[in-house]
């Protein structure tokens, strides 16, 4: 459980010692400020959960403060404390965006319940917030199968789960990167605090920036109101940054500068804000070369590679084929009211050769499509339609180097529709030697010829 930060506003040293004493014995971080200025820029700049405000300050009232605190961060509720228990001033309060109107002197123990319910129901609406910003999921194991490689992922990822440290999640596409970041989450000590997924190939540079970073209103044309960025609503749980390797360069110096200091600047705003997350981010490129040849910031790669998970492609661990195939088809049977659609034999086998170049989300969409298809009963090697180019089940370490070139060529040959010359220009081989090819192996290249138009 994330630790609650609460900013008590107060003139008197004395109010705010013990209101201090009694929170931070119950867990509560606790900041003060004793004027109206001090309290705007604290609460700026330690993003508290909550505010609790006295009425009376020596620079003005506390229906002064309430709108600028709201102008810095709506999100944040706001208790105001007086002396005079009046219901004039408690409409004030409410009307200027108080949540709650409590009467000095204050029952610590009220206090406490109060600041527990604001802050319950502000960690739920952030929830919802972040929900919005990825498409619902809901929780997958990232380790179906037995196989040793995905066993010792899973050893690593145990290890990783309860550190802050960033985790970059290394793979190829399809291959399980998010969900795996999605579990480190869920099982990890930030998991009642939103994760907030983004994907940095899908956005221009200037959507990235306003969306991570959020902005003020007027920052740019078309800001009308400010916004939280995405970095916000992540405060106290683990932002995953998806494909941060296509993060435009201008991007990343404001993302290391988060990770080293805790620290960021919506667009438009002249001062820091804090926050608090855990990174975690993935990528299926070569980050570190990208790094080397200066496509990516060396600086932020050894920051976000702290810790490395790297997550094997399916194909490098067959063995985890036919469970995860069971998986899905449960899934989806259910779903469908087809429950225990089974796997034939040569289907399974079949799976657990084809070579997976978009992994686990290539396999399930080719049982989908399977599933829908087939008549019903276990699925055949016949049901199945494979999506690569090569449309075959490579099963490569088997076939002998002659069996090899036959297969190469004629894949070749039906992706030219025979023609001889193109052929040859792809094998990069002279045409005269494609020929004698195909008579030494016996391959008739009208066979490829496409008739239809
Ligand atoms: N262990 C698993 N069990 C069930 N489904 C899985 C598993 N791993 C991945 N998937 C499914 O496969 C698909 C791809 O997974 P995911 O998005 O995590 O891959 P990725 O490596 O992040 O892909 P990309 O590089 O394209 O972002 C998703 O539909 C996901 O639910």
């Amino acid at each position: 459980m994330t630790r609650t930060r609460i900013l008590l506003v107060d003139d008197e040293p004395g109010v705010r010692l013990g209101m201090r004493g009694y929170l931070s014995a119950h867990h509560f971080d606790v900041d003060e400020a004793q004027s109206i200025a001090e309290a705007q820029e604290v609460f700026r700049t330690h993003r508290p959960d909550v505010a609790v405000v006295d009425y009376r300050l020596t620079d003005g009232t506390a229906l002064e403060l309430l709108p600028r605190l709201k102008e810095i961060d709506a999100a944040v509720p706001l208790v105001v404390l007086t002396g005079h228990g009046s219901i004039e001033l408690a409409v004030q309060a409410v009307k200027e965006g108080a949540e709650q109107f409590l009467t000095k002197p204050v029952e610590l123990a009220v206090l406490k319940v109060v600041l527990e319910r604001l802050v319950a129901q502000r960690r739920e609406r952030q929830r919802l917030r972040a929900d919005q910003s990825r498409t619902a999921r809901t929780s997958v194991n990232p380790f179906l199968g037995g196989s040793a490689a995905i066993r010792s992922l899973r050893a690593e990822a145990e290890r990783m789960q309860h550190s802050d440290s960033p985790v970059l999640v290394t793979g190829e596409t399809g291959s399980g990167k998010s969900v795996l970041a999605r579990w480190l989450h869920e099982g990890g000590p930030r998991a009642d605090a939103p994760f907030v997924d983004l994907n940095c190939a899908a956005l221009s540079r200037d959507l990235l920036d306003s969306e991570l970073f959020g902005h003020e209103k007027g920052a740019f044309t078309g800001a009308v109101a400010a916004k939280q960025g995405l970095l916000e609503v992540a405060d106290r749980g683990t932002l995953f940054l998806d494909e941060i390797g296509d993060m435009d360069l201008t991007v990343q110096p404001k993302l290391l500068k988060v990770l080293e200091e805790k620290r960021f600047r919506r667009l438009g705003d002249v001062r820091d804000r804090r926050v608090d997350v855990r990174l975690i981010a993935a990528t299926h490129q070569d980050l570190n070369a990208a790094a080397r040849e200066k496509r990516f910031r060396g600086d932020l790669y050894f920051r976000v590679s702290t810790l490395i998970l790297h997550v094997p492609a399916l194909r490098e661990r067959p063995e985890d084929i036919p469970e995860l195939a069971r998986h899905f088809l449960a899934e989806m049977g259910g779903a469908r009211g087809r429950a225990g659609v089974g796997l034939q034999a040569d289907a399974e086998s079949a799976l657990m050769r084809y070579p997976w170049p978009g992994n686990i989300r290539e396999l399930r969409n080719v049982l989908e499509r399977a599933v829908l298809l087939s008549g019903g009963g276990p699925l055949s090697r016949g049901d199945l339609r494979f999506e690569s180019a090569t449309d075959e089940p490579s099963g490569d370490d088997n076939l002998t180097l002659e069996e090899l070139e036959r297969r190469h060529i004629e894949r070749v040959l039906r992706r030219e529709n025979g023609h001889v010359e193109r052929a040859a220009l792809r094998l990069g081989i002279p045409r005269s030697s494609l020929y004698e090819r195909l008579k030494r192996l016996g391959i008739n290249r009208s066979g490829f010829q496409k008739s239809d138009p």
